[in-house]
């Protein structure tokens, strides 16, 4: 139909930018998506050059309306979705003042470290977080610190900060704007009073004058130059990726979790209007939306596709990802051998950065196959902990599952097995994108409300657990005592 309507979800990530068009059903209709460069100036550092990450994200749009065969004009709303923390710097015309500082760099790492100390417990409170230098602020104050001129500049209001999400809607609106969930990651923002907080600004050293303001998750933010896209067309949605694929997955009741399985593993419950406080997770803002605020409990964990994408790069033991799951069904168990794939230490609900990886259980019959296994169980049993940490807090049914490796059916039976919940599958699996669609969709009315939204979420395949009790304890048991003698280990040799 010559006059159907799309909405337009970029969906910036941390390897690579995409660009999807949805139709009213939630359909994939064009997608477009490229790689930037990653770069690594020192060990342990990672810069993204916006620039890089505006081109290929432009890029995706071209290519995404030509697949999809749309023009512009037919594009109803723009929704933004972003790698989160990661944080740049720019001028009121838009010109980056240095590289943006990615979520994983390390370099502020002991900055933290002595902050954590101090006022470890006032930032949980205010923040919902663990200190760590994953997050915002102690990167923009490193950049203030060691970027001649630029406190200077800041203070004379000509230095814009922002994550990913508000570095592209500044380029594409004008306008200098986030969300609360995107607010939520910088450990800058009160998630309680839901404003920027003055004691965390004076204690990081940051100047408020950068601050961008910070608004619904779901509202017209402004509408795209015309000379980009040939139209103004409003820019209507805005979340971090993973608050971004729980909206997707139309997980909107307390209570209702999903997981996100890529590189890493991302699970987010929804607590509705409860900042419940875990000792082992993250509290985070899931969306501001309608007037208020919904949070979430937040388990991140950094190493799981990694991990397979480990078995085919560094030891070969594949060539392609999906042949785990053909190797892992050779095997009627796991024989006793566990992988703790804790390359760069442990997240959630570890907090361990001198945890390493360890395989163990290796006897003389052990083959890749056994590998194989160990890499997919170690993902399920990684998720377990989490959830087990959540549980102590919000009652949970199932599991929602999304990303890559979610492709692996007998990572999905094992799953639902370990956690002794059902796992569903979606039809549409790129949840991250739907969600900030959905989102940008509702400030226009293109969808009408979270109902509707419900209503369109459909499972393509739901995993109903099928393990004994017995079993499941025993091979739980052998992951907990796998990980104890990975913990520390970094210290224990010293490197
Ligand atoms: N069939 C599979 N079985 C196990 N892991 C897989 C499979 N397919 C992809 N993966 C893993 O999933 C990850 C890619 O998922 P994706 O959602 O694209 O991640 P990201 O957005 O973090 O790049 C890779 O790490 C890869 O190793
Ligand atoms: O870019 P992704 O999908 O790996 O997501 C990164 C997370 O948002 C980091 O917190």
């Amino acid at each position: 139909m010559g006059d159907e309507k799309f909405i337009l979800s970029l969906d910036e990530g941390t390897t690579s930018a995409r660009a999807i068009i949805f139709d009213r059903e939630g359909n994939v209709r064009g997608i477009g998506q490229y790689e930037f460069p990653q770069h690594y100036p020192k060990p342990g550092w990672v810069e993204h050059n916006p620039e890089e990450i505006w081109d290929a994200q432009f890029r995706t749009i071209k290519t995404a309306l030509e697949r999809a065969k749309v023009d512009a004009g037919r594009i109803a709303a723009i929704g933004v979705t972003n790698q989160r923390e990661t944080t740049l710097v720019w001028d009121r015309n838009g010109r980056p003042l240095y590289n943006a500082i990615v979520w994983q760099c390390r370099r502020t790492a002991e900055m933290v470290e002595e902050i954590k100390r101090e006022y470890g417990n006032v930032i949980k409170e205010k923040t919902g977080l663990v200190p760590d230098a994953y997050f915002s602020a102690s990167k923009l104050k490193w950049l203030l610190d060691n970027v001649p001129g630029l406190r200077e500049r800041a203070e004379r209001g000509e230095v814009l900060f922002g994550t990913v999400d508000t570095f592209l809607i500044y380029r594409l609106t004008g306008e200098h704007v986030t969300d609360y969930s995107n607010a939520s990651r910088t450990m800058l923002f009160n998630i309680k009073r839901l404003d920027w907080d003055d004691e965390l600004l004076e204690l990081f050293d940051i100047p408020a004058e950068v601050l961008p303001e910070v608004r619904e998750s779901s509202e017209v933010y402004g509408y795209t130059g015309k000379e980009l896209l040939g139209r103004e067309i409003p820019v209507s949605g805005d979340a971090g990726d993973q608050q971004a694929a729980l909206f997707g997955q139309a997980a909107f009741e307390t209570g209702m979790v999903k997981a996100t399985y890529g590189t890493g593993s991302f699970i987010l419950a929804n607590t509705g209007k409860m900042v419940r406080y875990s000792d082992n997770l993250l509290t985070t803002i899931a969306w501001g939306l309608n007037g208020r605020v919904s949070y979430a409990l937040e388990g991140s964990v950094f190493v799981t596709g990694a991990a397979v994408q480990w078995l085919r790069d560094g030891i070969r033991i594949i060539e392609h990802a999906a042949e785990t799951e053909g190797l892992a069904r050779k095997l009627e168990s796991n024989e006793g051998v566990y992988f703790v794939p804790a390359f760069v230490g442990l997240g959630a609900p570890y907090w361990d950065q001198f945890a390493r990886g360890l395989i163990i259980g290796i006897t003389r019959g052990t083959g890749r196959e056994h590998l194989a296994r160990a890499t997919l169980e170690a993902i399920a049993y990684l998720t377990r902990d989490v959830i087990g940490e959540m549980e102590k807090l919000v009652g949970i049914k199932e599991l929602r599952v999304d990303g890559g490796a979610t492709a692996n059916d007998f990572l999905m039976q094992f799953q639902a097995d370990i956690l002794n919940r059902r796992v569903v599958r979606p039809v549409v699996k790129e949840t991250t994108a739907l969600g900030a669609a959905y989102l940008a969709g509702l400030a226009v009315d293109y969808w009408e409300s979270l109902d509707e939204i419900r209503r369109l979420w459909r499972a393509e395949r739901v995993f109903e657990p099928a393990m004994d009790g017995e079993t499941r304890e025993r091979l739980y048991r052998g992951w907990k005592e796998a990980v104890k003698r990975a913990l520390g280990w970094a210290k224990v040799v010293g490197v």
